[in-house]
């Protein structure tokens, strides 16, 4: 919780005034976003990009504007969380299940920044099952190609029901025993028909924000 906060409200320090800031989902970034609408309330001016419905609720609540996508011209920022990040700073992201539009406004800004804490750092991405967006037509048949690259794939639930995404899609959790090659495996996914898109972030990440053993902010840039 106090680790989340530190290095989710160090974010705010990559945030300048008029920018347009794509924001994250999740409970690291939340504490960006909560700084953030502080920081409008003192007069700092900038436009909100929200990844999902979830994170333009709460933007709304701390009084950031939200713009749109007809309306600007570039995201300057975006800044978001992660649920592992492996030493060349590759990601896996997608556990709040709002990795499409993350994917969409991370790959859009100038400076994509992500917040997580030291239990997220890893030394090569896996542990954490990878979170692959589907069309809910032929789910049983995008699922076997998915096994064919190797994975495991689980439908991931909600009430006992399968859990929908904002975009009204639903999510396989997928063990993949083996990624050493996160950019093929992105590829080989992204291909699939079905497929919308894989929590894997490869190469898009510019600077993580972590801490090290003391608790001390680190920003580890790519
Ligand atoms: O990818 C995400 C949501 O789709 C989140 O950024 C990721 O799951 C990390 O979340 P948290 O900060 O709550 O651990």
């Amino acid at each position: 919780m106090i680790d989340k906060k530190l290095v989710g409200e160090k974010a705010v320090d990559f945030v300048k005034d008029g920018m347009v800031v794509g924001l994250g989902t999740g409970s690291t970034v939340y504490y960006t976003i909560i700084k953030l609408g502080e920081l409008v309330k003192e007069g700092l001016s900038i436009i909100g990009i929200p990844t999902s419905i979830q994170t333009e609720e709460l933007a709304k609540k701390v009084g950031i504007p939200i713009g749109d996508f007809k309306e600007i011209e570039q995201i300057d920022v975006a800044i978001d969380g992660a649920d592992e990040v492996d030493s060349n700073l590759n990601l896996i992201k997608g556990g709040g299940g709002a990795l499409l539009r993350e994917k969409i406004i991370a790959k859009a800004a100038k400076a994509f920044i992500v917040v997580a804490t030291p239990p997220k750092m890893v030394e090569k991405l896996g542990a954490f099952k990878l979170p692959v967006e589907v069309v809910p037509f032929g789910t049983e048949l995008t699922e076997k190609h998915i096994c064919e690259l190797g994975g495991e794939p689980l439908l991931r639930q909600s009430e006992g029901i399968p859990f929908m995404t904002d975009n009204g899609n639903y999510i396989f959790d997928c063990i993949f025993l083996d990624i050493s090659n996160p950019k093929k495996l992105e590829e080989h996914l992204n291909i699939i028909p079905g497929v919308v898109e894989n929590g894997l972030f490869v190469g898009m990440s510019d600077t993580v924000i972590t801490l090290d053993r003391n608790k001390n902010v680190l920003f580890i840039e790519r």
